[in-house]
């Protein structure tokens, strides 16, 4: 855990307006240096907007961040420069080579000389990249560009790195690969923000946000948020999932009962007591139950619950 409390993004009631519609309404937050903050909601919930305006790409209407030391409505550029900021879109130059991506980026950031030579050396070494250092960018794999992508995002090696869904579309295994690195970072320093819509990946994060609408529901760690949901999870191992889930769903408490092959998962509010009630309801029908587990509520369970008590609000 990061044991800084130097605050390398602080945010105060940021907002911004497109027209008459908000995007983003009265978000504070703040992140620590070294901590790796996720920032978590639906799409359309204000999160690549609440990011550019942290990465001084674009003005808020209201309220104001301090980033790494600057204002980004006053001083976007030195935001700009002292930052990494890695999209899903992030520009890799497709009939470059690996290598001359890596430069390209160097020279962008103002590296030169032999400080450019060595840094980039480095960073073909540590990622894993040296053995496909002359091979076209557009050539790679999916899970190597994106940690060419972050390579080329952080050559400059900025205390600040900003992703947003930086593994949309990637394999689990490259996935895993990337928190690795992104871990590592942290662990040197980097104080990281990302978005994401993998709740595994939320569960990796020191502190989250999360956005709906374009405002903070909730936030703190994943398992204090995960706490604050108040759900109980039981898996029923049964035959007939669709009978079972009929006889459950109108229970009261049932956040969701959801299907995972022979197993219903359970979502409910009420502790012991309310999966005891689920239990006693399934076996008073006769329904054949092979067995009962109680399993823990993930950022998932608590993410779902938040989005559908949202809806039906
Ligand atoms: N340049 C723009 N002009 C007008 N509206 C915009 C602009 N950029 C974003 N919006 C609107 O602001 C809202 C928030 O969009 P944003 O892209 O920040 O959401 P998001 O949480 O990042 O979504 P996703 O998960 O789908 O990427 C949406 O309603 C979007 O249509």
């Amino acid at each position: 855990m990061p044991d800084s409390n130097e605050l390398v993004v602080d945010a105060q009631h940021l907002s911004r307006r497109f027209g008459n519609s908000v995007a983003v309404r009265d978000v504070s937050l703040q992140v620590r240096r070294g901590e790796i903050f996720g920032v978590l909601g639906p799409n359309g919930a204000g999160k690549s907007t609440a990011l550019r305006m942290l990465c001084g790409v674009l003005d808020p209407t209201g309220g104001r961040a301090i980033v790494v030391g600057h204002d980004v409505a006053r001083e976007p550029e030195q935001v700009k420069a002292s930052i990494g900021y890695m999209t899903q879109s992030f520009s890799l130059y497709t009939d470059l080579t690996v290598a001359e991506n890596i430069g390209f980026y160097a020279s962008l950031y103002g590296l030169g000389g032999a400080e450019r030579r060595r840094r980039i050396d480095h960073v073909l070494r540590e990622s894993e990249l040296d053995a496909r250092a002359h091979q076209l960018a557009g050539e790679l794999s999916g899970g190597w560009k994106q940690r060419l992508a972050l390579v080329c995002a952080t050559i400059h090696q900025p205390p600040l790195l900003f992703l947003d869904e930086p593994t949309a579309g990637v394999d689990p295994l490259s996935r895993r690969e990337f928190w690795e690195q992104i871990h590592g970072l942290a662990t040197a320093g980097t104080t990281i923000v990302v978005t994401t819509h993998y709740m595994d990946e939320a569960e990796r994060c020191h502190r989250l946000a999360f956005i709906f609408h374009g405002e903070v529901f909730d936030s703190g760690r994943p398992d204090e948020i995960v706490a604050r949901a108040g759900l109980s999870i039981a898996e029923f191992v049964v035959d007939d999932v669709d009978q079972a889930t009929y006889l459950l769903q109108d229970m009261p408490g049932v956040e969701e009962c959801a299907h995972y092959g022979h197993v219903l998962r359970l979502a409910v509010h009420g502790g012991a007591e309310a999966v005891a009630d689920a239990r006693a309801r399934l076996e008073r029908a006769g329904l054949a139950l092979h067995d009962v587990r109680e399993t823990r509520a993930t950022v998932e369970d608590a993410f779902v619950a938040m989005v559908r008590r949202e809806r039906r609000a």
